[in-house]
């Protein structure tokens, strides 16, 4: 067993770890970063989530403006396209490592690390010897994983986005349990490509949070694509055949039916990845969900043991483990005055085809919540550029406070939404009314200037 010191050790390679690492060690700490696996160096965005997912619905955008036609076709279409995915995956995943392993203050091993007691942590690697991992501030930035429900059967055809991503066949047949940010957005990518897609959803309809109008809109855009959706419906048990697999469904009603498909997608949510830590032998509380509770600040119930990302139970989105970094910098380094309560309106989008982006409240929520509101709607169309695009589908809406001229949300379903999403945030965030978003001057033809005629029309 071999014996290091540090100053910091982070555990996990995750966004805000990654982030953190080189900031410590520029300030003249000794930094020791531990990834489990030399295939996440740079963690779960740059390997198996955001990026390799979003190359994909790109490419699947492209492919069905070109139209292609028979199955054979697609299926091609689809392996180039994974083909794409791989090789920027694996330049984004080595320039990942080349960052934290050559610079001079940080230690990067590979390994995958529990605690010993509050300051020691071991970490075992697969092929040299393990180490006990001495540290002043520890750092846990390990993530989430795919939550499973249980199903019974025997099936080799059961995936979760993280094992799907590494098939480079197009099914011809899919099903999608789940229909939040993961189960759309596969659903709407493998569509676009040409697989036939059921979604099996247990609620009684997706995106719960959006207004119905958008919903509706939503559906129906993705059912143009031939998506079939299964609302308040569970999958009990998935059987191999030789022809596939067939799962068998149950509806809230009770009836059940059979589907044959050629995959089966778990996109049912994700938990901590806090299963290998020993965080008992820590001290450190987690909570009914296995999360690591941390105070605004992001500190453990242990001082000397943050968490970021993910695993904190925040919400999950590379950006906000950017964000967790923000804070930490603040305390560590700053006047310690950056808290999670500084987030006022976090932008989300979910990257279905066209891409549907929001911040701050629906229009349900902003009633709810008794404020007198306008209501501004246009439908993707209106844009010019959305035309350009051939991404004419959609629905703009915002919703302002008619006694101050806030902003008080926007929902954008249209081309490049998520990318228009951000000068919204930043409008509310500095407590601009909708006329600064209506009147300013934007480039032509953009997909921004949608919001001087979508304000117009409050
Ligand atoms: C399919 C998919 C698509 C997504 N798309 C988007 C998107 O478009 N936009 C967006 O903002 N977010 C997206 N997300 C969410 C986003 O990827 C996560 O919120 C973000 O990556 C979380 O980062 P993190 O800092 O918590 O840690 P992670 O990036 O998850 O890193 C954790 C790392 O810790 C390592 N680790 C775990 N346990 C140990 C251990 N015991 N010892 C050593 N190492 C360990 C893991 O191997 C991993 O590399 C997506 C997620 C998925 C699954
Ligand atoms: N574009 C992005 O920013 C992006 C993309 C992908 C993932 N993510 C992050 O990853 C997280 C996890 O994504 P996710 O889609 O796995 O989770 P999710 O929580 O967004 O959605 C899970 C869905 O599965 C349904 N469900 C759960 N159990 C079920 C069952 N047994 N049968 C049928 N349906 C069931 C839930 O009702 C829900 O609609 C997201 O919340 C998001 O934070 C972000």
């Amino acid at each position: 067993m071999i014996n290091q010191q540090t100053d910091a050790l982070i555990i996990g390679f995750g966004k805000g770890g990654k982030t953190l690492a080189p900031f410590l060690a520029n300030k003249g700490w000794t930094v020791t970063v531990v990834e489990q696996s030399s295939t996440m160096y740079g963690g779960t965005c740059i390997n198996i989530g955001c990026i390799p997912t979003k190359a994909l619905v790109h490419s699947a955008e492209q492919v069905s403006a070109q139209e292609t036609s028979d199955f054979a076709s697609k299926a091609r279409a689809f392996k180039e396209a994974w083909n794409f995915k791989e090789e920027l995956v694996s330049l984004l995943r080595s320039k990942n490592h080349d960052n934290l392993a050559n610079h001079p203050g940080i230690n990067l091993i590979t390994g995958q690390a529990s605690f010993v007691s509050p300051h020691e942590v071991l970490v075992e690697r697969l092929d040299r010897e393990s180490l006990i991992i001495t540290a002043k501030h520890i750092f846990i930035n390990t993530g989430a994983i795919p939550f499973m429900p249980t199903t019974t059967g025997d099936s080799n055809h059961i995936y979760n986005s993280t094992t799907l991503l590494e098939m480079s066949e197009l099914p011809r047949r899919m099903a999608i349990v789940g229909s939040g940010f993961i189960g759309l957005e596969f659903a709407s990518m493998y569509a676009t490509f040409g697989t036939e897609v059921t979604v099996v959803e247990k609620g009684a309809d997706f995106l719960k949070r959006e207004d119905k109008d958008i919903r509706k809109e939503i559906q129906s855009i993705l059912e143009a694509k031939g998506i079939r959706f299964l609302f308040s419906s569970k999958v009990e048990s998935v059987q191999d055949n030789i022809k596939g697999t067939t799962i068998t469904i149950r509806n809230e009603n009770g009836s059940t039916q059979e589907l044959d498909v050629d995959a089966v997608l778990f996109a049912t949510g994700r938990k901590p990845n806090t299963a290998n830590l020993a965080l008992e032998r820590a001290g450190v509380q987690v909570n009914d969900k296995g999360f690591i509770i941390v105070d605004d600040t992001l500190r453990t119930n242990v001082p000397h043991i943050w968490a970021i990302g993910d695993v904190n139970g925040g919400p999950q989105f590379t950006y906000i483990s950017l964000d967790d970094f923000r804070i930490i910098r603040s305390h560590l380094f700053g006047d310690k005055s950056r808290s999670r309560k500084d987030r006022k309106n976090i932008p989300t989008s979910v990257f279905i085809t066209p891409s549907l982006a929001k911040v701050g409240l629906t229009e349900e929520e902003a009633v709810q919540a008794g404020y007198r509101i306008k209501v501004a709607k246009l439908p993707g169309i209106a844009s010019p550029r959305a035309r350009i695009l051939k991404q004419t589908s959609g629905l703009f809406k915002a919703i302002v406070d008619e006694e101050t001229g806030y902003i008080l949300g926007c929902t954008l379903f249209g081309a490049e939404a998520a990318e228009i999403i951000n000068i919204v945030a930043l409008a509310m965030d500095t407590n601009q009314t909708y006329l600064d978003l209506r009147d300013r001057i934007y480039t032509h033809p953009s997909m921004t200037e949608i919001l001087n005629d979508l304000f117009s029309q409050i």
